[in-house]
């Protein structure tokens, strides 16, 4: 994500106090509109404001409650800062609860201040990038994500997910690699009760203790709080993803069981807990109870998490689908390289149908996005100089994938590797072994 947008929409009565305030703030960095009261600063506010509201508390006429209620009426993710003296800190909390994002008790350090503004920002500018993304889905990508497929296994598959959707609990989904578990859990969170909030992944592979708290809770090394949340704060009132939670170590499984049973999060410096309400969706590669016995998923995790088990089969178990799941995987990438759809092959006909897909999905889409940019290695000879054969044109179209992870996510190796649900170790030797630089792919200040 770019910086987000440092706005602030500042509501105080007394005019020394508010423009002392938007002194500081702007010295800060911030953009700051200044309102003497709660009906001047809700005049013209749509429910996509770019930024963050900051009130203070007792004001007369509407007093910053009141305004609280306004706004979540007009966007219940419009994150609002409430200013508040001692003797309203128990109404403070009530509003914390109802979803305000923050409240601070008067007098506020500058660096208090500061900090609680940027993380606001921060989760304000995150919103209004997913608000952006669903409706790019909404107006066609939406099948990217789509469950494809008329095979009986996929056409049960499809009314589960619709059936255990509307229920919000959390849930198991088992399946081997590539085979649709993050789909799956996409489609439950879009037919559920929280589509309209966050479905925030959390690739639980890459974590190592040092990375559990920067990742998870938003933590910076010494425990500060970095500037922006972290992924369990990401997801309150959505959907959390816990991505191959079985490659998670036990002690980290036990603190992400115990962060997700608390119900709330205690931020360093807080002076009240967040609240944290999760539907939580986990998947592992092999069986769970499998692995429960081998000790790799904790029992207690797995208790909290197997109420309903979704198992995924290979692709090779519904290969009626391919077809249709390789045009739909030839469609969507010829679409995104705006590049014509090339003819199928007999070869290309006779790979889909003879080879065993022990990548399932992941693999056939692979596949598909090589034959739309004209790499398939079946296809290699025409129009190649000789010496290249299928080892060079793959690596030619794996070290472009990463070329273009890296660019998509502005040189940011991790986010990259993540795109490409690449382990950290084999994401980084690909970089060696390929030359790139994710420096490369930054934009120079
Ligand atoms: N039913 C489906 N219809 C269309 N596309 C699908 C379907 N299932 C999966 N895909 C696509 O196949 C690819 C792999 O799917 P996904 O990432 O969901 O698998 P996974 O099981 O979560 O993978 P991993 O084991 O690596 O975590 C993705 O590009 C996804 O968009």
């Amino acid at each position: 994500m770019s910086d987000p947008i440092r706005l602030v929409r500042l509501v105080d009565d007394d005019p020394d106090l508010l423009a002392a305030q938007v002194q500081s703030l702007k010295l800060a960095g911030f953009a700051v509109d200044p309102f003497a009261s709660a009906v001047d600063a809700l005049a013209g506010l749509g429910p996509d404001y770019p930024g963050v509201i900051l009130s203070d508390v007792r004001m007369p006429g509407m007093d910053g409650f009141a305004l609280f209620e306004h706004l979540q009426a007009l966007d219940p993710e419009l994150p609002v800062i409430l200013l508040t003296g001692h003797a309203d800190v128990a109404m403070a909390v009530a509003a914390l609860k109802r979803g305000a994002y923050d409240f601070l008790s008067k007098p506020v350090g500058a660096d208090t201040l500061v900090a609680a503004l940027n993380r606001a920002c921060h989760s304000r500018a995150l919103v209004i990038e997913n608000r952006a993304l669903r409706q790019q889905q909404h107006e066609g990508l939406a099948r990217e994500t789509r469950l494809v497929g008329q095979s009986a296994v996929m056409q049960h598959l499809r009314e589960t997910v619709e059936r255990l959707a509307g229920t919000g609990g959390d849930l198991l989904i088992s399946g081997p690699q590539g085979s649709g578990k993050e789909t799956v859990a996409r489609a439950i969170h879009r037919q559920g009760p929280r589509r309209a909030r966050a479905f925030v992944q959390l690739p639980c592979a890459a974590l190592d203790e040092a990375r559990f708290d920067a990742e998870v809770l938003g933590l910076e090394p010494g425990g500060r709080q970095a500037r922006s949340p972290g992924r369990l704060e990401r997801a309150h009132r959505g959907t959390l993803y816990l991505d191959g939670v079985d490659s998670l170590s036990p002690a980290l499984q036990a603190r992400l069981l115990a962060l997700i049973e608390a119900g709330e999060l205690w931020p360093p410096g807080a002076s009240a807990p967040r609240p944290l309400d999760l539907r939580v969706i986990a998947s592992t590669e092999g069986d769970a109870q499998r692995l429960m016995r081998e000790g790799r998923l904790r029992s207690d995790l797995y208790f909290r998490l197997s109420g309903v088990v979704l198992t995924l089969p290979p692709l090779s178990a519904r290969r009626e689908d391919i077809p249709e799941l390789f045009r739909h995987f030839l469609l969507s990438a010829c679409d995104r390289l705006g590049v014509a759809v090339p003819p199928l092959t007999p070869l290309v006909r006779a790979r889909l149908s003879g080879h065993d897909w022990p990548g399932n999905l992941r693999e056939l889409r692979q596949f598909a996005e090589s034959h739309a940019l004209g790499l398939s290695p079946f296809e290699a000879g025409a129009g190649e100089g000789p010496g290249r054969g299928l080892s060079d044109l793959m690596a030619e179209y794996e070290s472009a994938l990463i070329r273009e992870a890296l660019r998509r996510a502005e040189g940011n190796a991790t986010r990259a590797m993540e795109s490409l649900r690449l382990p950290r170790k084999t994401f980084y030797d690909k970089l060696t072994r390929h030359g790139i630089r994710p420096a490369d792919f930054r934009a120079s200040d």
